[in-house]
């Protein structure tokens, strides 16, 4: 378990991270979205020992990273899959990584199969490694140890559309077995694809947590109408509160039944009228942050 309690990290001036607080639970994927800027590696490097924090703690099953016994075999760490030698092949980093943590040469091999790194791949230097090869280095480096937690800082950047489709099995499967993951990303779709949980921050500060399907779900009815003044007049008179929604739309704050009803009664004419929150993380996001997300990009490279 992870738990982050009360976190602020100052560097200076500058408020990094604000009273932070959340926990992520075995078996399950929590995402940690938000804008450029908001405080995800930041967490991320104070839960893994990187960052001293100003105040509050980060831990995993209790402890600090730093005071947990060969932390490697605990927690698999993704951070920035280019910090390694360029001129070492895929295989003498996991050979070296595997000496530090204590685990037997075999399970080199094993974790290279596991992240399609096997065979003429795993001798390359890593100069000559793409970005997606780079990051499936980094996710076998994260899995040496067979820890029951992972990490991982934007783990898809640099994916294809096939290595994200096969992130997200080896993803969900780890976190099936018990394990618990926490990863930051800017891939809105993929998030929503493989998270359970979600932790939304911006400006240093949690905007919003909780399962996927309840942060999703919304509160209320969204309608619209060809007269918007007058479709919120007839809600208002019936006592509903309203409140702008996404383009031309209103949110009612009211069942689709109530909403109906009043807009029937005062002879109102709809064209749409469905339960808030189809907009999908994309629309959470903007609607916390008043950020677009980076959904766009996994359909711009299957495009
Ligand atoms: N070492 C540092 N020194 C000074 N300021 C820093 C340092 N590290 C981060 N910051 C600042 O703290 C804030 C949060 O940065 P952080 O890198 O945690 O955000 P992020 O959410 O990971 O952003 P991105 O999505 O762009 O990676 C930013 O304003 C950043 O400039």
């Amino acid at each position: 378990m992870i738990t982050i309690d009360h976190l602020t990290k100052r560097y200076g001036a500058q408020v990094a991270v604000s009273d932070v607080s959340f926990s992520c639970q075995p078996g399950t994927v929590t995402g940690f979205l938000g804008p450029n800027g908001a405080g995800k590696s930041t967490t991320l490097r104070s839960l893994v020992g990187l960052a001293t924090p100003t105040s509050g703690t980060a831990t995993i099953a209790g402890r600090r990273y730093a005071d947990l016994p060969n932390a490697g075999r605990q927690v698999g760490v993704l951070l920035d899959a280019g910090a390694q030698h360029a001129g070492r092949t895929g295989r003498e980093v996991l050979s070296l990584s595997a000496m530090v943590l204590g685990v037997g040469p075999e399970r080199v091999d094993e974790v290279l199969g596991r992240v399609g790194l096997a065979g003429r791949p795993a001798g390359k230097r890593l100069g000559n490694y793409s970005l997606g090869m780079r990051q499936r280095l980094g996710l076998a480096t994260a899995l040496l140890g067979d820890p029951q937690v992972l990490v991982l800082d934007e783990p898809a950047n640099g994916l294809d559309p096939e290595g994200i489709f096969w992130m997200r099995g080896l993803l969900r499967g780890f976190a099936d077995r018990g394990g618990t993951v926490l990863l930051s990303s800017h891939l809105l779709h993929e998030i929503e694809a493989v998270a359970d949980q979600l932790v939304v921050i911006s400006g240093g500060r949690i905007v919003a947590q909780g399962s996927k399907d309840e942060l999703l779900a919304g509160k209320g009815t969204l309608v619209r109408g060809p007269d918007r003044a007058l479709l919120d007049r007839a809600l208002q008179a019936a006592g509903i509160a309203v409140s702008p929604g996404p383009e031309d739309a209103l949110l009612a704050d009211a069942d689709a039944l109530a909403v109906g009803q009043a807009v029937a009664a005062a002879g109102v004419v709809l064209t749409e009228l469905r339960p808030a929150g189809g907009e999908g993380l994309e629309g959470l996001f903007r609607s916390l942050t008043g950020h677009a997300g980076a959904g766009q990009q996994v359909e711009e490279v299957l495009a």
